[in-house]
């Protein structure tokens, strides 16, 4: 049981009853009610946290649709950040959906028809003169690590949503508290809605400046931009403030460990693989790239080797050389396939080669869908694939679940339960031929990026290398259940997030210590109590009243 840490806090009466952060409703003890001039503003009996936690659960069952349960418990973070989050750690498995992935997309979609009250940082085109005055307004007084900022793009798989934008970093920066123990009250959400072009660009590095100049030792994690913009500012800061790119980053990293397992089943090597990307935009392009640097860095393939084992497809079908310069973006080059190799291949009615003939022809064994194309993996495409290989790996990882490229029991079914399975939202189990269930692993960014962002603040990393983030990617999948029993998921659920996002921010800072980028002189073996004495827990403080205080 962790100790209850006592805090000093200046508000009282309606004023600490109506801030989230210091809010415990019923469960305000007598003296502190008699302390902070409660006692006639609450009812007379003093709940616990469980207490509070059952009613509030019972509260969230009367909400039948999911989008109901959304808004509830939006509403309850506006009321009391311990209980929501004490909440929701008591049933992750079951609420994570609900505040991520895929329900969080509708609630995206539906954010001006919802809108309640607002939260964040809202940095706006027409208020770009006053962009640095609201930015030092959000941080005034406050100790921030971590900074989560969007400029709503590409939203999951929804596209440009706006303004929107706010409800995907906060619902990122939720779980890097639920499940790595950031603190919520050291973090800032951002939606960026900076203009188009020139303006965009300009926009995003004053942003990049406020926060270099502002915030040196926080953690800068950039969620769901267009991938132009994703590739560039990763590129631009990479070697000059700890920035992370979840949808490129995280996504190769827990898809890396996916596959890391998988091959473990297959008893193969990561090289030895035939790699299909269907979708070769942000996730698509990160994911290529970590998985190619693994391949060289764990398998000891020259990168020009390793670069030969994907066949990446996008709007215009395989990329290959006679495609023009404008369908060949900025990074995919690696990957061009010489046209020698498809002179003989059937185009399809647009004529391009599309993923059926790709399939045919390499006989893949491993299929990733990151196109936000439902359906894109049909069964002629899938059962192509089981044909040429015994144990297909098939990703649909698009989100939220109604984009998927298949469903994993359609998966199943047409390659008689010999595929190995894992997709970007939940789905429930499939039914394997002999009856038995087969647990379809989340390979979702959430399932990693928590560990990977945590372990680089808790060392003060001025970095988040690529090292650190394979050293992570290796700590994830040594602890993939199907490692034990191939029959098992190929990665842990979301359940035992907290104790494996645990393990991988030991991992990340115990590398930032081995290579340097950490500004703490830990030894190796101090990092596990270092790191989970600096874990936030939604557990109630004993409040003080101090007029000096906290507010
Ligand atoms: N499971 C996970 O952890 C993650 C999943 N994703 C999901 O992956 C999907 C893509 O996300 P991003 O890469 O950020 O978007 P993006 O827009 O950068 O990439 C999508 C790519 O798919 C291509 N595409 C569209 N229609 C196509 C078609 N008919 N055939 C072939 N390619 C086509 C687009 O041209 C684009 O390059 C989304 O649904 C997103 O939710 C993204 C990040 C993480
Ligand atoms: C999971 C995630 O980051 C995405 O779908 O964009
Ligand atoms: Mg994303």
């Amino acid at each position: 049981m962790p100790a209850q840490p006592t805090f000093r806090v200046a508000l009282y009466g309606d004023a600490i009853l109506t801030n989230p952060k210091w809010n415990k409703g019923s469960a305000f003890t007598t003296a502190e009610r008699k302390a902070f001039d409660l006692t006639g503003r609450l009812p007379y009996r003093v709940n616990t946290l469980d207490e509070q936690c059952d009613r509030a659960y019972d509260q969230l069952q009367s909400r039948e649709s999911p989008l109901r349960k959304n808004s509830f418990l939006q509403s309850l973070k506006d009321q009391n950040y311990v209980l929501y989050y004490a909440l929701i750690s008591r049933h992750l498995e079951e609420l994570i959906p609900i505040i991520y992935t895929p329900t969080e997309a509708e609630a995206i979609s539906n954010y001006s028809h919802l809108f309640r009250r607002s939260e964040g940082l809202y940095l706006t085109f027409p208020h770009q003169d006053s962009m640095e005055e609201d930015f030092l307004e959000q941080i005034k007084g406050r100790d921030i690590d971590l900074v989560v900022c969007s400029d709503a793009e590409q939203i999951l798989g929804i596209g440009d949503q706006g303004v929107g934008g706010i409800g995907i970093a906060s619902a990122k920066a939720v779980i890097y508290a639920l499940i790595a123990g950031v603190n919520p009250s050291r973090t800032l959400s951002i939606t960026l809605d900076v203009g188009t072009d020139n303006e965009e660009l300009l926009n995003d590095r004053l942003f990049v400046q406020l926060v270099r100049q502002y915030l040196p030792h926080s953690l800068l994690h950039f969620e769901d931009f267009g991938v132009n913009n994703a590739k560039r500012l990763l590129d631009l800061y990479q070697d000059k403030h700890a920035v992370f790119n979840d949808d490129v980053q995280g996504t190769g990293a827990v898809t890396l460990a996916t596959l890391m397992s998988a091959v473990g089943v297959t008893k193969s090597k990561l090289s030895d693989q035939r790699i299909v990307v269907f979708g070769a935009g942000t996730a698509g392009l990160g994911i290529t790239r970590q998985v190619r640097d693994a391949m060289v860095t764990l398998d000891g393939l020259s990168p020009s080797e390793a670069n030969k084992r994907f066949y990446l497809l996008d709007r215009c079908g395989l990329v290959k050389a006679s495609l023009g310069r404008d369908q060949i973006r900025a990074g995919l080059e690696d990957f061009v396939r010489p046209d020698a190799e498809w002179a003989d291949a059937q185009a399809n009615a647009r004529g391009e080669v599309g993923l059926l003939e790709v399939v045919r022809r390499v006989r893949p064994t491993v299929l990733v869908g990151c196109s936000t194309v439902a359906g894109a993996f049909g069964e002629d495409v899938v059962r192509e694939m089981a044909r040429g290989t015994a144990r297909p790996i098939i990703l649909p990882l698009s989100n939220p679940s109604r984009l998927h490229e298949c469903t994993p029991q359609d998966a199943n079914d047409w390659t008689d339960g010999r595929a190995l399975l894992a997709t970007g939202s939940p789905f429930p189990p499939c039914k394997m031929p002999n009856g038995k269930d087969y647990i379809i692993a989340e390979c979702n960014n959430a399932l990693i990026y928590p560990g990977l962002g945590f372990g680089a603040i808790v060392s003060s990393s001025r970095a988040l290398t690529d090292t650190m983030i394979i050293a992570g990617t290796q700590r994830l999948a040594s602890l993939a259940p199907a490692l034990k029993d191939p029959d098992d998921a190929l990665l842990p659920d979301f359940g035992s997030a907290p104790a494996v996002n645990f393990e991988v921010a030991v991992a990340v800072a115990e590398q930032a210590i081995k290579e340097g980028t950490a500004g703490v002189d830990w030894k190796v073996e101090e990092v596990r109590e270092k790191v989970r004495d600096r874990q936030w827990r939604p557990i109630y403080g004993e409040y003080v009243y101090d007029p000096q205080g906290e507010r």
